[in-house]
């Protein structure tokens, strides 16, 4: 760079530095200034221009250049606006939504896109990408009048993904208000939600890495005991609210589990788009597959106790640092079960279950009782060996590798290699603890959902608690009942309901469903007229006692019973019109029987305090007018896009994330017939033997009530979290809601949205899961059962429209409403769609692979180290391998990867580590000795390449 020495202002630039603080390199620019009109003489004269040479070069061209463009000319102004975007969004080509969207139809972001909740005037600065999947994409976001990030879930522009997301919404929105301030809640808040260029926003608290990724920077070791025991605690404290609403999570992994930004050891469970009611499951197919429990697996109609088994298998996982199941197929992951527990799935189950002949063969009478004695320990069935397998399917199971040395749970705790250079007190207090762990373990991995322990009695378990551990735990009765009227209020309104002001119930019971006989989960129930309970979370019930459909939360007698779910009233963004009689977001599946129910029969359950009427699980004649009929359409939820938790799903939900296919062959598939789901609860008078007992009664059913959630005047609202410190939108009294994202009920208009559905789905082929699924099969797309068309997320999106328009991209798309059918539905992009031979139609996402994900989620919240984009989560490695195989069994891959590393890492085993080194500097925990992988493959893969487990 050339210095004019006579136009320094230092003087020919000495000392004067370099730019305009230095002086010397630029003076402002003029025409008559000798300097510009003509350069200066190289001779050596003492105007003679020098280099100077102070600086590295780039930091001279660019430190202070604004100021510098500022000094040569004045009339320079810089505009972030001019600047090239960065594009966070890929692709980022806009083909839709008036350019807004891509071709995947999520809205492209860029580096400083700025999200704007309409009615609040809240903006959200997007400063990176923290997640992309079928579901859209999870922006990191700076709001700045809190100074604060918060991650910002972005729906594609999609009719499907839109009520799916709505249903998360519903669902976090509830349990947000059921934890309320509380300190010890391990759910993730959720924050504002609206609508912006026709995408469905939603804010969350933001988080840290998953568990996962927290092992993967342990190279794959275990964490230590002491930290398996505090998240184990967590999770529970989670599960045990979560269960207490009867909701069913049906996605639990490592993945779905972040740690919180806080110093603390914390985490927060995310992701309830897969989520549904307890009761109202629609999805057979649900559950990543190293997580799914075996009544899944079969076909069985399931309830929250899968939660337990998935929460079972992570914390194996996390002590081990390698999932405990991790099938290569449903056969293999059935195999492994049954190796490692010992046992299989009860015959009750196996009777009724769905899909046995695909796994099982009878070797006796199937019809012979339990009880008999010269039955006692023998099933009536087998699983296939693989030849059968393959003979029946005329295709070879996938089997994959068995990594660790021993084959029994309690050998595979034992023997697992202590950290290093452990003392031996430490290593004795370790023996006695993996000896808690494994109790605890048996009592998650109980092969029979009605003995699996509930959240409750697992968090009394000495593994949690921290007491010691002599023998094997009897836990406590899962839902002493306490009497009523010392936990709730009850106002009633005629004409309105009953509304009981605390707790939600837990637990669905639709006895009109198909309900096994002589199976321990059913036989025992002794229904009668008026014996529906809402309960009030896990400790107590509500015995009305009042006859039929006097049940809270739910309608109907013995034979029709129903519930509902209504959940949302309405965080900052969402409100909710109430028209005939009541609109909800998140309508009762129940819609269509209706008539059946008389007016005012029906009680909601609101939580204490600060819910209005209009509750989530109210009575029908809070939603629905004697005249009046919610009509949801009879088509198959699949066809739109089920709601379903198998958002995932790579088999049949046209919400299939296709982004999660590549790591655990998220197969999901459309309902099955909804087999009613009831939740026995103990006889208290009767102990639990825990998972050893073989006594388990059913009592009374819980009918399933919901709280309300949504009042008008609501409060439910989550700018009523005083104290959550991201409180985006302030407080109305307008509901508190922005008009973007208003709903209405449109009652009677399922017909119209069925057909405009039906256009949205009409489009080209996509690859078949077939295609690429090992497992996949026609017959596992499960049909849909015509009543359980309408769930949760259908009837949200069927019966509600976004309303009030003061969003203009509400005009159209997804914030349209239609005239005529009063339904969201988008203008412009929808997934694509495949119709299946039997006439289902499966939709697929665009989603691309997206090179720009090297998200750094971590900066600034987490201690953690910053995680690369191609290691940590299962989730974020997007569709490169979306449709292959191998994409399937990347977690195998990364098992061989482990295996390898082990070998060099585990010298610098640190045994001192306390818990909360997790979060401190570096992974000083958790280093072990050894490693239990038997089969430790050549890693010619680098993590990259998803290679096959098998
Ligand atoms: N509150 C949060 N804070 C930080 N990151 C988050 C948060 N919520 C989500 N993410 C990131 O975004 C990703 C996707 O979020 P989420 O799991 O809710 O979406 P999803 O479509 O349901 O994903 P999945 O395919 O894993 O089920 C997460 O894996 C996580 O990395």
């Amino acid at each position: 760079m050339l210095e004019g020495g006579g136009g320094s202002r230092d003087g020919g630039g000495k000392g004067g530095g370099w730019g305009p603080r230095g002086g010397g390199a630029f003076r402002r620019y003029s025409p008559s200034s000798p300097a510009a009109a003509a350069p200066e003489p190289s001779s050596g004269n003492s105007s003679t221009p020098r280099v100077v040479v102070r600086r590295p070069l780039v930091v001279r061209l660019t430190k202070d250049i604004v100021e510098t463009f500022q000094l040569c000319n004045p009339n320079f102004k810089y505009s972030e606006a001019l600047n090239p975007k960065r594009f966070l969004t890929n692709p980022s080509v806009g083909v839709a939504n008036d350019g807004y969207d891509n071709s995947n139809s999520d809205l492209i972001l860029h580096m400083n896109s700025v999200l704007v909740n309409i009615d609040t005037k809240q903006r959200y600065y997007v400063k990176d990408i923290l997640g992309q999947g079928t579901f859209g994409q999870v922006a990191k976001c700076w709001v700045p009048e809190t100074e604060s990030y918060v991650a910002v879930k972005i729906i594609k522009n999609n009719l499907a993904y839109h009520r799916q997301a709505l249903v998360e919404f519903s669902i976090l929105t509830m349990l947000n208000e059921k934890l309320g301030n509380d300190e010890k809640r391990h759910i993730v808040r959720i924050l504002d939600c609206f609508i912006y260029k026709k995408h469905l926003c939603i804010s969350f608290e933001m988080l840290g890495s998953n568990l996962y990724e927290l092992i993967k920077m342990n190279h794959y070791r275990g964490i230590p005991l002491s930290i398996v025991q505090v998240f184990s605690k967590q999770i529970l404290q989670a599960l045990v609210v979560i269960k207490e609403i009867g909701i069913i999570h049906c996605d639990l992994k490592p993945e779905n589990i972040l740690l919180s930004t806080s110093t603390k050891p914390e985490i927060k469970v995310i992701d309830f788009g897969s989520a549904c009611m307890e009761g109202r499951t629609i999805y057979s197919y649900i559950q990543s597959r190293y997580y799914r429990s075996p009544e899944v697996v079969v076909g069985y109609p399931y309830t929250t106790a899968i939660d337990m088994w998935s929460f079972g298998c992570i914390v194996a996982e996390l002590f081990l640092g390698l999932p405990l199941f991790p099938g290569a197929s449903e056969l293999d992951l059935l195999k492994r079960m049954i190796e490692i527990l010992g046992g299989q799935p009860p015959d009750y189950l196996l009777r009724e279950a769905k899909y046995r002949d695909k796994f099982f063969v009878p070797v006796g009478s199937i019809y012979r009782l339990e009880e008999d004695e010269a039955c006692k320990g023998r099933s009536a069935y087998r699983i296939l060996t693989e030849e059968e397998y393959e003979k029946r399917r005329s295709e070879k199971p996938m089997i994959g590798k068995r990594y660790f040395n021993h084959v029994k749970l309690e050998d595979i705790i034992a023997t697992y290699p202590y950290r290093k250079n452990l003392p031996e007190e430490e290593i004795s207090r370790e023996k006695s603890d993996r000896l808690a762990l494994v109790d605890f373990l048996r009592g998650l991995l109980e092969f029979d959902p009605v003995k699996r322990w509930s959240p409750m009695q697992a968090s009394r378990h000495p593994f949690v608690t921290g007491e010691a551990f002599t023998c094997p735990f009897k836990p406590p009765p899962e839902t002493p009942r306490i009497p009523v009227m010392h936990t709730v209020t009850i106002e009633h309104n005629p004409g309105v309901g009953h509304w009981v002001a605390a707790g939600l119930s837990p637990q669905v019971l639709n006895t009109s469903q198909r309900i096994p006989h002589n199976s321990p989960h059913f036989q025992m129930v002794p229904l009668s007229h008026g014996t529906n309970f809402g309960s009030l979370g896990s400790y107590g019930s509500y015995n009305d006692n009042a006859g039929p459909g006097s049940s809270y939360g739910s309608y109907g007698d013995i034979n029709n019973m129903h519930s509902y779910f209504s959940p949302v009233g309405g965080p900052s963004g969402i409100n909710i019109h109430r028209q005939v009689g009541g609109s909800f977001l998140g309508v009762s599946p129940d819609a269509r029987r209706r008539p059946q129910v008389s007016h005012g029969n029906g009680f909601g359950v609101s939580p204490t305090g600060s819910l209005g009427p209009m509750s989530l699980g109210a009575s029908p004649s809070q939603f629905t007018p004697p005249s009046s009929q919610m009509q949801i359409s009879n088509v198959s939820p699949g066809k739109y896009g089920p709601t379903s938790p198998a958002r995932g799903s790579v088999h049949g939900s046209p919400l299939g994330k296709a982004p999660a296919v590549g790591q655990y062959n998220r197969r999901r598939s459309w309902g099955y017939p909804v087999a009613s789901s009831m939740q026995p609860h103990e006889n208290p008078s009767q102990q639990w033997q825990g998972h050893h007992s073989d006594s388990i009664s059913c009592s009374h059913p819980e009918a399933y009530s919901r709280g309300h959630f949504g009042s008008p005047s609501s409060t439910l609202s989550i700018s009523n979290q005083s104290s959550w410190r991201q409180r985006m939108v302030p407080t109305s009294t307008n509901q508190n809601l922005p008009s973007s994202t208003m709903f209405h009920t449109n009652m009677g208009s399922s017909h119209s949205s069925e057909v405009s559905s039906d256009k949205l789905e009409s489009s080209p082929s996509l690859p078949d899961p077939a295609d690429w699924d090992p497992n996949y099969s026609d017959d596992q797309l499960l049909q849909e059962d015509g009543f359980e068309v309408n769930t949760l997320a259908s009837g949200i999106a069927n019966n509600l429209r976004l309303g009030k328009a003061t969003d203009p991209s509400l005009q159209s798309g997804v914030g349209k409403a239609s005239h005529s059918h009063g339904r969201a539905l988008p203008s412009s992009t929808f997934v694509s769609s495949n119709r299946r031979p039997d006439g289902q139609y499966q939709a697929y996402p665009h989603t691309e692979y997206n090179p720009q994900s090297a998200y750094d989620m971590h900066a600034g919240y987490s201690r953690l180290p910053p995680i690369s984009q191609n290691s940590p989560s299962r989730f974020g490695q997007q569709p490169v391998h979306r449709y292959s195989q191998h994409s399937n069994y990347m977690r195998g891959e990364q098992i061989y990867q482990r295996g390898q590393a082990l070998h060099s890492n585990y010298a610098e085993a640190d045994s001192h580590s306390s818990p909360n080194e997790v979060f401190g500097s570096g992974m000083s925990w958790g280093r072990r000795g050894g490693h239990p992988i038997s089969t430790t493959v050549p890693s010619s893969h680098g993590r990259k390449d998803y290679g096959s487990i098998s």
